[in-house]
């Protein structure tokens, strides 16, 4: 299997150039040169299988050559034996055709384990093999940032630097990351927005001597790989709930749009899947893209779902590839006058495209918490605010008649990562497990920097001797 870049003018790559290299040496984004496809049979027996087992059957299509499958299920049995659920990613019935993907049974209690515990093991493999290293950037808005510290802080071939808004993730969040002091992992505070985190990791790939002299990787879902692991939950979930192979729904608390399109690759590869629902907070731009074809960046606007507080999605990219038919050139174009106006308008064909796949909505604040309160009070249980997204969404989306039928939301996070924003919302503190019971007297370590790619170039520098 190769990998192509969305923007056309990088060389085709196999699945170990894509997991390495992160970003594309173009700027674009690597994509499977051709969907695997699988039959509803295929796709049943796949999904009904034991979640490790399911993620090497799919993994092992999308790495080609690069890994033997027998090596694959070795790395999926051991990623998948660090969560808490025997399930790895329950789905939970909350009634009628309405149902939960539990996607927080991970080590950081989000759903950016499930492919960062493989990124890790595939990462140690590569590099022990090419004998080489890597420096790894990350851009976090909080969840990304202790996943990624987690799956890579004992690989000795990496070092890892995480960018993260300061004063905009959760104590929970910062103390997740900042409370891992290893010689390979630096936090770095950025005075701005995630979107300025996001903003410098892509100019220190641009920068060719810098990106080439520190041998720069990333595993933002900007990387393949990430998204490769997150659809096999799409197939895990569907198995068990379309009993008669019936295809399902999916709504997705969306941010830069890596997940909502992992689950539009497993509709691609023949997984029966009706819409996907990309619900987003009060930064609204992928609804606005959807709904009305502006897809135009404002502030971003801190909220209750500070993981989701994000402008400009990196897979957006990925899904406009698709929708105009992978002509690279066109989008090159799009993409460059993008970087210089801000502001991009899909022409009627494209969104039409999109509309065939997508249906979107936009939750307030307040939405969110009434929400967490409302669940509370039907279910007894605790959702966290990004989940609330996905639920209020999901649940606007059906009154109004976009989605009909079961719908799966995405559960993505731990209540206990956000508690300000779930006791606001219902007055209980949830309570987080026991491997981070003494979380907030451990020591912390990070950096602090301006939102300037030269001051977080210079921290690199020192930190790692590169
Ligand atoms: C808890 C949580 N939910 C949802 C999202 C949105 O996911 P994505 O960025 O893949 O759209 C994120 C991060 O972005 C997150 O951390
Ligand atoms: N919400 C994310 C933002 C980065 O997303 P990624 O999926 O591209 O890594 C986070 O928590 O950091």
């Amino acid at each position: 299997m190769k990998y192509v870049s969305t923007r056309g003018a990088a060389p085709a790559v196999d699945f170990e150039g894509a997991l390495l290299a992160g970003l594309a040496p173009d700027g674009g984004l690597y994509m499977p040169e051709g969907w695997p496809v699988f039959s509803v049979q295929e796709a049943r027996a796949i999904g009904s299988l034991p979640y490790a087992e399911a993620a090497a059957e799919i993994l092992s299509h999308f790495a080609g050559e690069s890994f033997d499958k027998a090596d694959i299920a070795k790395m999926t049995a051991e990623a998948y034996a660090t969560f808490a659920d025997k399930d790895v990613a329950p789905v939970v019935p909350l009634g009628g055709e309405d149902y939960m993907l539990e996607l927080f049974h991970g080590p950081t209690l989000a759903f950016k384990d499930f492919a960062m515990q493989i990124l890790g093991r595939l990462y140690d493999a590569a590099l022990e093999r090419r004998d080489e290293r890597r420096t790894i950037i990350v851009a976090t808005s909080g969840d990304t940032g202790s996943a990624a510290i987690e799956a890579l802080k004992s690989c000795l071939r990496v070092n890892v630097a995480v960018l993260f808004p300061e004063g905009r993730v959760s104590a929970v969040q910062q103390r997740m990351m900042t409370s891992v002091i290893a010689p390979n992992v630096m936090n770095v505070a950025v005075k701005g927005s995630f979107d300025d985190c996001q903003a410098i990791v892509k100019t220190l790939f641009a920068d060719e001597a810098f990106s080439r002299g520190v041998r720069l990787s990333g595993v933002n879902s900007i990387n393949w790989a990430r998204l490769a692991a997150q659809t096999v939950y799409y197939f895990t979930a569907w198995a068990r709930l379309a009993e008669s192979g019936e295809a399902v729904n999916f709504v997705v608390p969306t941010g830069n749009f890596g997940d909502v399109f992992a689950g539009y690759a497993a509709k691609r590869m023949g997984l029966p899947i009706v819409k996907l629902g990309v619900a987003a907070n009060a930064n609204d731009i992928l609804h606005r893209a959807i709904a009305q074809g502006d897809y135009t960046p404002g502030a971003v606007k801190p909220t209750a779902s500070p993981s989701m507080d994000i402008q400009v999605a990196s897979n957006f990219e990925r899904l406009l590839f698709e929708a105009k038919h992978r002509d690279a050139k066109a989008l090159r174009a799009a993409m460059e006058d993008f970087a210089k106006a801000r502001a991009m308008k899909l022409d009627e064909e494209t969104l039409a495209a999109i509309r065939d796949d997508f249906v979107s909505d936009a939750v307030s604040m307040e939405e969110t918490l009434a929400e967490i309160k409302r669940h509370y009070e039907e279910t007894g249980a605790l959702i966290d605010p990004h989940t609330a997204v996905g639920r209020a969404a999901a649940r606007r989306l059906r009154q109004m008649g976009a989605l009909e039928g079961k719908i799966v939301t995405l559960s993505t996070a731990h209540p206990a990562k956000f508690p300000e924003a779930v006791k606001e919302a219902t007055g209980q503190t949830p309570a987080l497990p026991a491997a981070y019971a003494d979380l907030f007297e451990r020591p912390e370590k990070m950096e602090h920097a301006p939102a300037e790619p030269d001051a977080v170039k210079a921290l690199m520098r020192s930190a790692f001797g590169t």
